[in-house]
């Protein structure tokens, strides 16, 4: 089951923007420093596109997901161009060639369906998807080099239209959001692969032969920049989904979503599934906050009581923005004896924390709490229900305090 790990990139984004919201930018004296902002913004996307160490887990299902539509639809494209390439090999080739280069295809053909059925059953398996992703790429350049290594040499430059296979490969790897280390390594591969079947035509080093490198290495330099773009720009757009743009933390589409996966994986582990707590909470009086002080004042508070809750919790619990002045955090692996510990602390450290206003001058915020524990057949509406009660009964009884559902 994902742990719903906060992405680190965009915690990032989210502490600059607050920043910048604390700090409205004077628009002149302060260029440099928004260029030197801009300067990090991008090495840090460049970070992130480069590999997925730095992706968080929720980002690395999502990417997953939508490499895995690529290669449903790139692999069923190569299956269908695969039996017409057959054709044109007949039209083209020698006939003594065709012995091996359809009994090639054929072997691609059935490479390529296993692909796809591996892609199709790979629905939340991060690493299986990679793998076909990685095969797709694979199997068209190893029918390419079998085919060299099988046929004569005298024979090679009879086999029209082969040579450009690793073109296409390397073009392909622009439909693809790979990482830049991934796409670098299956580039490096081709160029291999282009230079053996140079050396197997008798083109290597000559200045056809190094066109062609240079060529691929262009190309190759064009998919990076086409991966780097894409894979930011669905980074973008995941975060922009998934995250609340105040607070940096997941918002509450997000926090459904992981808590069916939740429910659903618990469902799977039967009587060894972890048990995990949701807590509920809202600021108390927050409407006060911002009427004394201003909505941008509240604002602050609100970003402020997201960072104070995200240090009382740990990377794998999720913290989400419910709506307005309200918070959710699902803790995995809690019991309720756990649940009213983690929230209890959170309550104190809320009272005790000095939320500035824009004088720096203390905002008293407190916060009212409901604890449910996480049934493990009841949808996530239900336990939000059953929390959110719990945070009702906390407010009549007087705020700042932690009550429970169960
Ligand atoms: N500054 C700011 N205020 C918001 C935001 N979202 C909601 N609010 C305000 O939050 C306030 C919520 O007020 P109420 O629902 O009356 O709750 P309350 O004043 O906190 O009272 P209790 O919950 O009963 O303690 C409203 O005034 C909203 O305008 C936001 O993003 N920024």
């Amino acid at each position: 089951m994902p742990t719903p790990r906060r992405q680190r990139s965009t915690d990032d984004n989210a502490a600059s923007d607050t920043a910048q919201r604390r700090h409205p930018a004077p628009s002149q004296p302060f260029a440099t420093l928004r260029t030197c902002g801009e300067l990090r913004t991008s090495l840090t996307s460049l970070r992130d596109t480069f590999s997925n160490r730095h992706h968080s887990l929720d980002f690395a299902y999502s990417h997953a997901h939508y490499l895995r539509n690529r290669v449903l639809a790139v692999g069923l494209l190569f299956l269908l161009l695969t039996p017409l390439w057959a054709l044109v090999d007949i039209v083209m080739l020698p006939r003594d060639l065709w012995g091996i280069t359809l009994s090639g295809r054929g072997l691609l053909l059935a490479g390529l369906a296993g692909v796809l059925l591996l892609a199709r059953q790979s629905r939340e398996r991060i690493g299986r998807i990679r793998v076909s992703a990685g095969l797709l790429l694979a199997l068209p350049a190893t029918f390419y080099a079998l085919v060299l290594g099988i046929v004569p040499d005298g024979d090679v430059a009879r086999l029209a239209g082969y040579a450009f296979i690793p073109f296409l490969l390397v073009a392909a790897l622009s439909v693809f959001p790979f990482t830049l280390v991934e796409s670098l390594a299956a580039g490096v591969a081709l160029l291999w692969l282009l230079a053996f079947a140079q050396r197997v035509d008798g083109s290597w080093l000559t200045p056809a032969g190094l066109e062609g490198l240079w060529l691929l290495a262009s190309l190759l330099a064009v998919s990076l920049a086409a991966n780097h773009f894409q894979l930011s720009l669905l980074m973008r757009v995941y975060r922009q989904a998934t995250h609340d743009p105040l607070t940096g933390l997941f918002n509450r589409g997000a926090l459904t979503l992981h808590l069916e996966k939740l429910q659903a994986w618990r469902r799977q582990q039967g009587e060894t599934a972890p048990a995990c707590s949701v807590l509920m909470m809202d600021i108390d009086h927050f409407k006060r906050i911002n009427d004394t002080h201003g909505h941008s004042v509240g604002d602050l508070v609100l970003a402020e009581f997201a960072r104070v809750v995200s240090d009382q919790t740990r990377a794998e619990d999720c913290v989400a923005r419910y709506g307005g002045e309200e918070f959710v955090v699902l803790l995995v692996d809690a019991d309720v004896a756990r649940g009213s510990r983690v929230a209890e602390r959170i309550r104190s450290t809320v009272e005790a924390h000095h939320f500035p206003d824009h004088d720096h001058q203390r905002v008293p915020v407190t916060t009212s709490i409901g604890v449910a524990r996480l049934g493990e057949r009841e949808t996530p509406q239900q336990a939000l229900e059953r929390a959110d009660a719990a945070l009702y009964r906390a407010k009549a009884q007087g705020r700042n305090r932690v009550t429970h559902a169960d």
